[in-house]
């Protein structure tokens, strides 16, 4: 069995997968907080784990957090590299892209394969990137995800509440203050995705994180909602590497 462990910002995902599985197909996954990763040996005790391929974005202290955490086997930590898997890196420098975005792009690659494609990750921060049918990570996009965007309003204007998220979805011209944040910021994710289809040649995107959801049910391009891509393409590059 391979734990794969994707460290975002806010919370950390995983999936336990056997050899020879196809992508996406889980033994079994979770997420946690990342101020509750102590409960993360719970979850995966009984299980045979052989190794451990990790993607952290969430800086050394969580890493060495995380560690702790870890079963006593071999642990990858996944970075972004100038090419894998046939997919390869434009970043101008090519370990400072996100591992979090190096590994979507080779889970939108391993889920449409040969396809160009707008790969939109809705977490702490929004990503949007394009890969090219050929397999070239042309770069992207940041913006704050869809609650930091809500939460910096709130923090930084007098007349503007801090909307609850997950509630229903607002009209796209809202008659009230909580509804048009909410409309605002959702028109902002949707806006970016929708023009970096556009400009890669009306791509398919592949749509993912914990945002992904809400955003997904507003976007008018070609898009698929899948769960986990950054977990999908940590399995590609384990199974990749051997
Ligand atoms: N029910 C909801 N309604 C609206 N927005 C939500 C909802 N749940 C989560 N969000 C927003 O989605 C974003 C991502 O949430 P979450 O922390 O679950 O994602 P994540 O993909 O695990 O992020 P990261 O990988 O950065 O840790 C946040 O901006 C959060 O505020
Ligand atoms: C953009 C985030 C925060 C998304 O999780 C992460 O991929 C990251 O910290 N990236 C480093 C900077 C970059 O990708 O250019
Ligand atoms: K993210």
């Amino acid at each position: 069995m391979i734990l794969l462990v994707d460290a975002g910002n806010t919370r950390i995902k995983w999936a336990l997968v056997e050899q020879g599985a196809s992508p996406g197909q889980w033994a079994a996954s979770g997420a946690s907080a990342n101020a509750d990763l102590n409960h993360l040996p719970e979850a995966w005790q009984g299980a045979s784990i052989e190794r451990v391929i990790v993607s952290n974005v969430a800086g050394q202290r969580l890493r060495d957090q995380l560690q702790l955490m870890l079963p006593p086997v071999a642990v990858s930590w996944f970075a972004s590299v100038p090419e894998l898997a046939g997919l390869r890196n434009s970043y101008r420098n090519p370990s400072q892209l996100g591992c979090d975005r190096f590994a979507a792009a080779l889970g939108a690659r391993a889920l449409a394969p040969g396809q160009a494609l707008v790969v939109a990750t809705c977490g702490t921060a929004t990503t949007i990137d394009a890969v090219g049918a050929d397999g070239v990570f042309l770069g992207g996009m940041i913006l704050p995800g869809l609650g930091l965007m809500a939460a910096s309003l709130a923090a930084n204007t007098a007349q503007l509440p801090q909307v609850a998220a997950g509630s229903a979805a607002a009209p796209p011209f809202a008659d009230n203050t909580d509804d048009a944040i909410r409309s605002g910021c959702l028109s902002a994710q949707v806006g970016a995705i929708e023009r970096a289809s556009r400009l890669h040649g009306g791509a398919l995107c592949l749509i993912s994180g914990g945002a992904a959801p809400h955003i997904a049910p507003a976007l008018s391009i070609l898009h698929r909602l899948v769960d986990n891509i950054v977990l999908v393409g940590l399995h590609a590059a384990a199974t990749s590497t051997g």
